[in-house]
Formats: C-alpha cells, structure tokens, sequence
C-alpha cells in the first residue's frame, strides 16, 4: 500500500524568501500525524502545495500514491477533506445550506447533512444562518464539510482554533472515530502540548525547516538536554546547602527562594541523595524538565523559561 502522503524534498520560494526549505516526511495510511510550528514556520504553504493548489518550487508530493501535479490526482482529491486555517463560509446559508454548497462543490451527493452537524457537535442549529454562529461553532462547521463525502485523508489546518478546551475535547474524540473508520489524518497547530499525546507521529517545522520528525517518544528521547531543579530553602540554610552541593560536584546558582541548578538527567539519583541529608533545611524542590516545543523550536536559550510556563 502507498504511504498516504509523502513529501520529499520540497521547497516554496516567494521571490527570495523561502518558506518552506528541503521537507521530506511520509504519512503511512491510517496515521494522525501533526504538523507543528510557530506563526509563519510554513505550514499551510506546505498544506497548500499538497492540495496542488500551489506549485512547489522543487521536489515531489504525492498523496495516495499519486503526485499532485500527475494527471490522476483528480481522482485522490476527491477522497480528501481539506478545513483550510481560515475556512470562509457564507453568513446567509444556514448550517444545512452550508453543507449542502460544499457538498456540491465536491461532487458529493445525498451526504447525510444533519448527521454531520451532529457528529461535530452542532446538533441543534442546522437551520440557523451562519451569521448567528460563535467563532467556535464556525470552526466545528468547517469541520463538518472537511467531513463531507467520508474522506479517505483529512487535511486540517489548526482545526481546533477558537475551539473551548471541551470542544478541543470532542474535535479529538472524532478524529479517533474517523480513523477507526479507515482515514488518515494531518494537522497542522501552534501548540505541541495541544497535540502531542493525541497524534501518532509529529513533524516539528521551524522557520520553513524540519526541526524534528517522530514520535513523541522517540523526539523526548532525543532531548540531551540538562533537566532544571529549583530548591526552596530558608536564606540561613543557603551556605550550608551550598557547600554540600559543590562539594558533591554540582554547580547551584543563587535565586531569590534558594538555589537552581541544571543536572544531567542520570545525575538526579546522586542530587537526590544529596538533598536527602539536606533535612527539614529543604522546604521544597521542583523538577522542570525542557519541553519539545522549546527544545525544537528554536527557543533553546528560553528552554528553562518555557517549561516553567507551561507547569
Ligand atoms: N503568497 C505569499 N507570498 C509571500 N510570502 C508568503 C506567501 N504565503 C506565505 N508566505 C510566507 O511564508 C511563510 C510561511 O507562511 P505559512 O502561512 O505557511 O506559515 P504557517 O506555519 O502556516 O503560519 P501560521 O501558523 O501563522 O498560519 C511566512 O513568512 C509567510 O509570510
């Protein structure tokens, strides 16, 4: 069987500016694969190249085994639902009439409409104008006509924008269900820990590049990166805890509530024989590890910052 999506090599050039840069990745069918990055890292120029809805500069796409640019691709976009980043929608259709527009435009017929809305959670106001519809709501509605046609391969670009945390909730809860049914997924989001338990593999885009691709075990894995501890400890029990840490080889620097350090995740056994002599002296310890986001997205120098914001 064909990798639903493989992506290699490909480049997009806007005049001088490159926006995406040499990506290769390949989506086996079945998979929800996340496309993650920053505001401008390339991700819809990406999206839009493998919809053939813009030319690449160079390298080759093919989704169900058929390039983009082949004469039979046609065909495999009919099997594809596709919820662009700012989905347009005609505020005098209702619901109903929206479904029904994108369906013809798709060449789906007798799609079951009302079903739809229901599977995305817009049970109750099919009949309403879009006008009347929450930025939220628009968003599932989008969904719904991504959903059209039971597609084979779902392309969302940040599908849960404007979505409160239960509709994020539930927009997962369907995707699961849609792949039971036999589809593959890729999304794109800003935010890795949005995504990270719920997709099967990640590629991480920075600045138009492939910062990293796998799963999120395989990327944690990767991560070298020294884990930050934080103590607590009263100002008089400083010089003590101080000598005891230097003296066991680790290096503490002094912050406003006690101490920090950066260890390397196979030292923390020995700091914590360390701080365990420390006694009632140690009020409190706090562990932060660097997050992916910080660590693949060009935010190393932040990486302490950033894991502590997202505590
Ligand atoms: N038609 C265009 N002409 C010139 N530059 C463009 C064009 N389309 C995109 N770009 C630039 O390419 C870069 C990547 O844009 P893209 O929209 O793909 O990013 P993105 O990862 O989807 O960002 P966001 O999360 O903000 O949607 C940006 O710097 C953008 O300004």
């Amino acid at each position: 069987m064909p990798n639903a999506i493989e992506v290699r090599d490909v480049s997009r050039r806007f005049g001088d500016f490159v926006a995406v840069d040499r990506v290769g990745f390949a989506v086996d069918a079945g998979e929800i694969f996340g496309l993650i990055g920053h505001n401008g890292a390339g991700k819809s120029t990406l999206f839009k190249m493998m919809l053939g809805l813009l030319p690449v500069s160079s390298g080759e796409i093919a989704l169900c085994g058929e390039a983009v640019t082949g004469p039979h691709f046609r065909a495999v976009r009919r099997q594809i639902g596709y919820l662009p980043e700012n989905v347009v929608l005609y505020d005098n259709l209702t619901g109903l009439e929206t479904l029904a527009f994108f369906a013809r435009l798709k060449g789906v017929s007798d799609a079951p409409y009302a079903e739809l809305l229901d599977t995305v959670g817009l049970p109750a106001v099919g009949k309403r104008r879009v006008r009347d519809y929450s930025k939220g709501m628009r968003q599932r509605l989008g969904f719904a006509q991504a959903l059209l046609g039971a597609p084979k391969l779902l392309l969302l670009d940040e599908p849960t924008t404007g979505l409160d945390p239960e509709g994020i909730h539930e927009f997962y809860a369907i995707l699961e269900r849609v792949r039971a049914g036999g589809a593959t997924v890729i999304l794109t989001s800003h935010i890795l820990a949005e995504i990270e338990q719920r997709v099967d593999r990640l590629a991480l885009m920075s600045a138009g590049r492939l910062a990293a691709l796998g799963t999120v075990a395989e990327l944690s894995a990767a991560i070298a990166l020294p884990v930050t501890v934080e103590l607590t400890l009263a100002v008089a029990e400083r010089p003590a805890a101080l000598a005891a840490l230097t003296e066991a080889g680790f290096e503490p620097a002094s912050q406003p509530h006690g101490l920090s350090l950066a260890i390397d995740r196979a030292d923390k056994p020995r700091l914590l024989a360390v701080l365990a002599r420390l006694g009632e002296a140690l009020a409190d310890v706090r562990f932060i590890e660097p997050t992916l986001e910080a660590v693949f997205l060009g935010h190393r120098r932040d990486v302490h910052a950033a894991a502590r914001e997202t505590r």
